[in-house]
């Protein structure tokens, strides 16, 4: 009984001056506490207005949303989540440090908390040292990273990530991913992540969401076998080839109309 999102018929429609628009429709799902689930799918098959809706930045039409047992607007107004951006949204003249604070500062947090909690979740993404530096002085993994302190500084249970390394090469996002699965492991945090990666939904994820558009809903939702502590070499493995076959699946069947 340890849900922490639970989505029950869940419909939003969006009225658009060329009609109705179903970004959801009769969406189910349960996340637990420490899950780690990923949203897979299409262009429009809903994925950002289901975590907008988590946030409580979106309101459903019909159907039961409650996030910490809360409603989402109350669970937003109580700090549940942090939201990593697709783009990293720092703002240039700040510091990295000056931008990690800036949610502490916001909330009132006293001046000698916020120095241990920049200074802490800088290193958990592995950029102790860089906290004087200015967004254009970092590469965009890091950049990312910085914006992922940011979310975690005021160290919410749930961490919902939209598309975060959509933008980086294969190289940086391998990288970013080993470091995301670490830092879940170490903070035992539950995540929602968007992706419209594969590989990167199999080898992060203890669920797999499968999504298609028009409307917008849930095909598959994928328990993933996979033990949590994961190498990068796992992804060759049959396992994880098995499971990305079913999503690959589940995509194409939710392209067949
Ligand atoms: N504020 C809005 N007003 C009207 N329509 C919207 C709004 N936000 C989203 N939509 C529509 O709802 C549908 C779902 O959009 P959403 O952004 O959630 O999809 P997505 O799966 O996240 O897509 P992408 O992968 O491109 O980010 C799309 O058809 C989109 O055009």
């Amino acid at each position: 009984m340890s849900a922490v999102i639970s989505a029950q018929n869940l419909n939003l429609v969006f009225e658009t001056g060329d009609g109705p628009v179903q970004a959801l429709k009769d969406v189910n799902l349960t996340i637990e506490k420490g899950d780690f689930v990923s949203f897979i799918g299409p262009s429009g098959c809903g994925k950002t207005t289901f975590l907008r809706v988590i946030a409580g930045l979106e309101t459903p039409t019909s159907g039961e949303i409650t996030v910490n047992g809360m409603t989402p607007d109350a669970a937003r107004r109580a700090r549940a989540y942090g939201y990593v951006f697709q783009a990293a949204g720092l703002y240039p003249w700040r510091t990295i440090g000056a931008n990690v604070r800036l949610p502490l500062e916001i909330m009132g947090f006293p001046k000698t908390e916020q120095d241990l909690r920049v200074q802490r979740v800088l290193d958990l993404v592995e950029l102790g040292g860089f906290e004087k530096k200015y967004p254009w002085q970092l590469s965009g993994g890091m950049q990312q990273r910085a914006s992922i302190a940011r979310a975690l500084a005021f160290d919410a249970d749930i961490l919902l990530m939209d598309e975060p390394f959509g933008a980086l090469d294969e190289i940086v996002r391998d990288r970013l991913n080993e470091e995301v699965l670490s830092l879940w492991a170490r903070t035992g945090k539950t995540i929602g992540f968007v992706t419209h990666s594969i590989p990167e939904a199999v080898y992060l994820s203890t669920k797999i969401v499968v999504m298609s558009p028009r409307p917008g809903r849930i095909t598959d939702v994928i328990e993933s076998p996979l033990p949590r502590h994961r190498p990068l070499e796992i992804r060759d493995s049959p396992e994880f080839i098995e499971i990305a076959h079913r999503v690959r699946e589940g995509l194409r069947a939710g392209h067949v109309e």
